[in-house]
């Protein structure tokens, strides 16, 4: 930038005329324009050091790998994103963590809530309403209340109205939870079960939202810790640590209702749905976060990786004797394959590092154990014998078969048999896919 200095001494210099000192300058107005001059230089200088430090970065952007993990459902991606997570950025896993109690507390209050609803829809003494398909699919008529004299059924009434004013709160505190968890979205039951559906990223926004304080608390008012606090503009960012309220309340409501919970869970109504199986509290505590779109193309096609990018396929090679919930005459062997063949002909990605994990191989080896069948599954294995190292060749010969018929870009397929459960095996893994992403890009890099 200006260089002041050397300019003045620079006979024809445009800007000597400029910078040379006024005819007639006084000690004071020269001590001002030296003043000027020098945090002129200053700003300069540090212009010209923020600008070299873009161009680091700029680089340093340029190397980057950028890493797309993809696969069908369940194929163990999430797992795989924890084990580089571990490997390369441990404290983002402890900041997940947090978010992780907005789940532990869903599935806590949920089926408080469907314990009530499944009591109502009993309650009204008519099994074949259109209730949950579930409710109904076991049921062999109502529940011991009938068997109950007319006494003991008014004071078990009464027993689980209060029980229902006492757990109020917890009841509140599950919608908001579930709003919380599903970004606000209504929740749409996938199935009966009501379970609630999240998109990819809620870590995220639970984790925003807490560092944001969440003003909306569940009683819909600020509370007066909160009040206590000074206001922050939204756009001020919060330190992780910083209490979420929410939370807090959530954590404060399960506290006291505790025995509440209890007093229903072993309320002689509820026992008595537990014992003919209405109420199968397990499956209704599930809470399911999915990547939305997994199993359709468009999420690879919204990607457009440049020439650092390196994709990681995921294929459970255990999935052999297992449909597509969505269409159960499709194999999901099947369905990976034809996921690959898209992956690998697509254009958009037709210069992306390819690497193929066959995955859950300890889980095939468990069923090849415990004598399950391929050919049963998937016929066209014939009489190939039914070993691991056999079932596992003939599934990679597949895969490599569709990468070969589509490879115009000639581009290396890696291959590793995965067990990303195992954290040590993983991660050994990943090392190796790093260095062999990194000598393809050095050697591309030397050929340009
Ligand atoms: N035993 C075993 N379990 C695995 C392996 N990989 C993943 N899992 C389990 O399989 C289930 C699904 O794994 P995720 O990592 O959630 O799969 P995903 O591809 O992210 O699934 P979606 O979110 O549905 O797309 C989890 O219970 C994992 O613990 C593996 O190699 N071996």
């Amino acid at each position: 930038m200006i260089r002041t200095s050397s300019i003045h001494s620079e006979a024809g210099d445009p800007f000597a005329a400029i910078l040379r000192p006024p005819d007639g300058e006084t000690d004071y107005d020269r001590q001002l324009r030296l003043k000027r001059e020098a945090e002129a230089k200053r700003i300069s200088d540090s212009i010209d050091d923020e600008l070299r430090k873009d161009e680091k970065r700029y680089k340093k952007r340029k190397e980057d790998v950028k890493l797309l993990l993809l696969g069908q459902a369940e194929s163990g991606k999430s797992t795989l994103q924890k084990q580089f997570q571990l490997m390369y950025s441990p404290n983002s896993l402890e900041e997940e963590r947090l978010s992780w109690r907005s789940v532990i507390y869903y599935n806590i209050a949920r089926p408080v809530r469907r314990i009530f609803e499944v009591i109502d829809t009993y309650g009204d003494g008519d099994s074949d309403d259109d209730s949950t398909a579930e409710e109904h699919q076991e049921h062999k008529g109502p529940p011991s209340e009938s068997s109950l004299s007319g006494d003991q059924v008014s004071n078990s009434d009464k027993q689980l109205a209060s029980l229902r004013l006492r757990l109020s709160p917890l009841l509140s505190a599950e919608s908001s939870l579930s709003d919380r968890l599903s970004g606000g979205t209504p929740v749409s039951g996938g199935t009966s079960k009501g379970n609630l559906f999240v998109r990819s990223g809620w870590q995220a926004r639970a984790l925003l939202k807490s560092k944001f304080r969440d003003r909306s608390s569940f009683t819909g008012q600020r509370s007066s810790l909160e009040n206590a606090m000074p206001r922050k503009s939204e756009d001020s960012g919060m330190v992780i640590g910083e209490k979420d309220q929410l939370i807090e309340e959530v954590a404060n409501i399960l506290y006291a209702c505790q025995d509440d919970i209890k007093e229903l869970w072993d309320h002689t109504t509820v026992r008595s749905l537990r014992e003919t199986r209405k109420l199968r509290l397990e499956e209704w505590a599930e809470l399911w976060v999915i990547l939305p779109g997994q199993h359709n193309s468009s999420v690879f096609s919204r990607v457009c990786p440049n020439h650092s990018s390196a994709i990681i396929f995921m294929a459970p090679v255990s999935a052999f004797d297992q449909y597509l919930e969505e269409d159960p005459r499709t194999n999901r062997i099947d369905d990976s394959l034809q996921l690959f063949t898209h992956i690998c002909s697509n254009q958009l990605l037709k210069n992306a590092h390819l690497v193929l994990f066959l995955n859950k191989t300890d889980v095939l080896l468990s069923k090849l154990a415990n004598g399950v069948n391929v050919k049963k599954y998937i016929t066209s294995y014939g009489e190939r014998p039914n070993d691991f190292d056999s079932v596992v060749n003939y599934f990679r010969a597949h895969f490599t078969q569709v990468h070969k018929r589509n490879n115009e870009n000639q581009r290396v397929l890696y291959t590793h048999l995965t067990n990303v459960v195992d954290k040590r095996a993983t991660q050994s893994i990943i090392t190796n896919v790093r260095d062999s992403i990194f000598r393809v890009y050095l050697k591309s890099a030397a050929l340009v």
